[in-house]
């Protein structure tokens, strides 16, 4: 097996004096797609943020291709796709211009690129609408362009399926799996029903850790 990617090893999170998770460890390999499961409030969007870097109330030690994700934090932050339970687009701008931000300070990509992505979302004809707008599920289309293009090795995913209609929830699935199967590591969070053979869970709320 390849080695990992990322590794938790003993993380725990305590929030408003409640403790959401102790002795959690895990590890996430190339290859893999991985959900975080779990009731409503037991720490699934705040594990990925931990993970993403982007929240420092917790406690344990997260790697980063086997050495403290500390060492080389330009790697990680390179290497790492990190959506969150938010859209996180701008609503004054269009899908072509938050898709051009969202690659900002990654690698330079033409339009005809983004706007090819924003088209695999299903948001042809939509490229310069202001993002304000366009439905719950568009704005959520938008963010999932960034799937399209993405290059980094491990994607952490909050959430991605929200408002997402039925066709769109199969194509997301389908880029999912055909992911893994080229080699990324994924980790989401879900309440969606997502089936994928081989799938890893980590289970939040009381539950277990089951790779
Ligand atoms: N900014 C915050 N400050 C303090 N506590 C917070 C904050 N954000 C979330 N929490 C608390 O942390 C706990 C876990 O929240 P989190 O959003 O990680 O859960 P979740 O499993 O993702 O839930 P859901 O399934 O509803 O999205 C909740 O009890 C919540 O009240």
């Amino acid at each position: 097996m390849s080695e990992p990617l990322l590794q938790a090893v003993d993380l725990e999170c305590e929030r408003d004096e409640r403790l959401l998770f102790q002795n959690l460890s895990f590890s996430i390999v190339p290859g893999t797609l991985t959900r975080v499961e779990g009731p409503n409030g037991s720490g699934k969007t705040t594990l990925l943020r931990i993970l993403a870097g982007l929240n420092g109330a917790w406690s344990g030690e997260i790697r980063w291709c086997g050495q403290p994700r500390g060492h080389d934090r330009e790697s990680f932050l390179r290497n790492t796709l990190y959506l969150g339970h938010r859209p996180g687009i701008k609503p004054l701008l269009t899908p072509l211009e938050n898709l051009r931000a969202l690659m900002a300070g990654r690698r330079p990509v033409n339009d005809e690129v983004l706007v090819q992505a924003l088209a695999g979302t299903g948001l042809a004809g939509y490229e310069h609408v202001p993002c304000r707008n366009l439905s719950a599920g568009q704005q959520r289309r938008v963010a999932l362009a960034r799937l399209l293009i993405a290059d980094e090795p491990l994607w952490l995913l909050d959430e991605v399926f929200t408002a997402i209609d039925a066709d769109g929830v199969q194509a997301i699935e389908t880029l999912l799996k055909q992911r893994a199967a080229e080699g990324g590591a994924i980790l989401v969070t879900t309440h969606h029903d997502l089936q994928v053979e081989g799938m890893g869970r980590i289970t939040l709320g009381g539950g277990q850790c089951d790779e």
